[in-house]
């Protein structure tokens, strides 16, 4: 009898067989269902440091007890960043595996924080909404509530609302309007102040004065940071395989070279924070509170590398502490072309300079 190891054999067989499929299809799908994940995850201060370090968040509160101490933390907490790309990760199996691109996000927020070490999240999603891609036939869009909770004490610990393409089985007939509609908005030339502001330093006064003199010139605060990372087999594969994202799009360059992007993509969760590290690096963070209105524009590989800018929007006076006071910003991360690869608004609590 042949061999099944026998190359033309196993051809064969490999044609003849059924493959267990993973994942979900957007016909999956329905408005009101709840999915419980079942993957679980321990926020480890490994994990946190993996993640925090390959990404260049070193902010010392997460690393150092004294720091830690010195913020109003027991210890050092486990990061929003990692607490949002392992709630995100948990949920991948279920909502993503089957290929959708990641493209966007809103509403992000933590109400059970500060997180430590030893925490086992347990995340659910509820659809929230599953429409048709007029644009893409063979892809629905659908947007999923997600909460990662404490799983001892079922305390909600980070939340959001996230918008994926999901393939479809069957392609449908669509009108193209909204590709249509993209063509028309392009005809709008840029619409830029004269003047950039950049605050002097990295404290609260630092930006509210910048966002006064700006107002003052007809201006924005706006800059760039210098940091850059580019995109490497760790970054883009043992990320999100280390938050238990299985999506395909980071770690199999078979099924991804015959793919939209025509190879693996960094997880988006890993861009933002990349950014959003190179951002915290140029300023004296408190707290994080919120993200909304994330998009991820255009795919980011292997060899890339992924820069920052920001947009500072407005400032509070009022915080969680009288230490601090409250900024909103909007950050862009920007490719080695010049492109704009994520952007979304992050409300944060930034140290106010000490007396
Ligand atoms: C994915 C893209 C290649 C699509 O590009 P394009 O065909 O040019 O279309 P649009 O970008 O205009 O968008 C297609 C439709 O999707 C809707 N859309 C876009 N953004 C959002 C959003 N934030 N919320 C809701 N809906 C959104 C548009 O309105 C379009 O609708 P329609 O006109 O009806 O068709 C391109 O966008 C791209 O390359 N994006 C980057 C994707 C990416 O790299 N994401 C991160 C990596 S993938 C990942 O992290 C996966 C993750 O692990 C996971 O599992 O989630």
């Amino acid at each position: 009898m042949t061999e099944w190891t026998d190359p033309d054999t196993f051809a064969q067989a490999l044609e003849r067989a059924d493959t267990k499929e993973k994942g979900n299809c957007f016909e999956d799908f329905e408005e009101g269902d709840v999915i419980e994940h079942d993957p679980g995850l321990t926020l480890t201060r490994f994990g946190n440091e993996q993640w925090m370090s390959q990404t260049l968040n070193h902010d010392p509160a997460y690393w150092r007890t004294d720091a830690a101490a010195d913020r109003g933390f027991e210890e050092p907490p486990i990061h929003p960043d990692y607490l949002t790309a392992a709630t995100l990760g948990i949920t991948v199996e279920d909502l993503s595996e089957k290929g959708g691109y990641f493209l966007g996000r809103t509403d992000v927020r933590f109400p059970g924080t500060p997180v430590y070490a030893g925490t086992e999240l347990h995340v659910e999603s509820e659809v929230v909404n599953c429409a048709t891609s007029s644009s893409r036939p063979e892809y629905g869009i659908v947007s999923w509530r997600t909460r990662g909770k404490d799983a001892e004490t079922g305390e909600v610990l980070c939340s959001y609302e996230r918008t994926n393409m999901i393939p479809r089985r069957e392609p449908v007939a669509t009108d193209g309007s909204g590709a249509a509609a993209a063509e028309e908005s392009e005809d709008n030339g840029p619409d830029l102040p004269e003047e950039f502001v950049a605050p002097e330093g990295g404290y609260f006064e630092d930006f509210v004065e910048a966002l006064e003199q700006a107002d003052d010139e007809n201006a924005a605060v706006a800059y760039r940071h210098e940091r850059g990372r580019t995109q490497d087999d760790v970054t883009v594969a043992s990320l999100p395989l280390a938050t238990l994202n299985t999506a395909k799009q980071h770690h199999n360059v078979d099924v991804m070279s015959d793919s939209p992007s025509g190879d693996i993509v960094t997880y988006g969760d890993v861009t933002r924070s990349t950014a959003l590290g190179h951002a915290r690096s140029d300023e004296e963070t408190w707290r994080e509170v919120g993200f909304d209105d994330e998009s991820f524009h255009t795919f980011v590989a292997v060899g890339d590398t992924v820069y920052a800018f920001t947009r500072v929007l407005e400032a509070d006076d009022t915080a969680s502490s009288d230490e601090a006071g409250t900024v909103r910003f909007e950050h862009i991360a920007f490719n080695q072309d010049d492109e704009p690869v994520y952007s979304g608004t992050r409300t944060a609590e930034i140290r106010k300079r000490p007396s």
